[in-house]
């Protein structure tokens, strides 16, 4: 058997927790409000999408939006870290989009049903190659972008996140313990918007790297 290897993160099967609304203005453009307390939510692993494979828009849906965000990748478990040593658990990071089937959401909200066929659904979790820890000294100062056909549709600095990526490891690990190979998705900037079938993804992270995604309509089953 081969030692797995952290910079192939997401073949370790591991969690993928998401948080949302993290940024004020993604809150607002949403309608709602401002949040006093991160909210968090999972992806299931086998929402991973690796660079080749085209983003599947569900059979359920005509509302898919893209969401850009920073992945922080964890390196050493924990339970209930203290803010003050958070950042040793961080073996580095990633470029990720939470993929969001919003029709679906808004219904999830108003029948106040959990969001999970909204947000865990196949390839909604497309994740760029591994950033070592070094690469970004300040995970609360990166500029994170998105493109849809060429045209910028999201352009964000994590210096706008409500809560620093220190303080939702200490938060989560409180009632979720984390593990090596976890994932957190830190929350989208403002922006986000409808795609369809044959639209080109294009993200990045400052100078660090881009990434590239088709989208296809999902087959159906007959
Ligand atoms: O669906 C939402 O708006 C919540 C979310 O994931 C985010 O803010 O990143
Ligand atoms: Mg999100």
């Amino acid at each position: 058997m081969t030692a797995r290897n952290i910079a192939r993160f997401w073949e370790w099967g591991r969690k993928i927790i998401c948080v949302g609304r993290n940024y004020a203005d993604h809150a607002k453009e949403l309608k709602n409000a401002i949040p006093t307390e991160p909210v968090v939510f999972l992806k299931p692993p086998s929402a991973y999408l690796r660079e080749g494979s085209p983003i599947l828009v569900p059979l359920y849906s005509n509302d898919l939006h893209h969401e850009v965000e920073l992945g922080v990748v964890i390196g050493k478990g924990g339970t209930a870290i203290p803010q003050s040593t958070a950042m040793e658990h961080v073996a580095g990071y990633a470029l990720c989009l939470d993929m969001t089937a919003r029709d679906i959401q808004e219904e999830c909200k108003s029948k106040g049903l959990p969001w999970t066929m909204a947000k865990g659904f196949n390839t909604s979790c497309p994740v760029s190659d591994f950033i070592p820890k070094e690469r970004i000294p300040d995970p609360g100062n990166v500029q994170l972008w998105l493109k849809v056909n060429g045209k910028v549709r999201q352009s964000g600095s994590t210096s706008q996140m409500i809560f620093s990526v220190p303080y939702l490891i200490s938060y989560i690990s409180d009632f979720i313990s984390l593990e090596e190979g976890d994932l957190i998705l830190t929350g989208t900037p403002k922006g986000v918007s409808a795609v369809q079938e044959h639209d080109e993804l294009q993200a990045g992270i400052q100078d660090i790297l881009t990434m590239n995604f088709k989208l296809v309509k999902q087959k159906s089953r007959i």
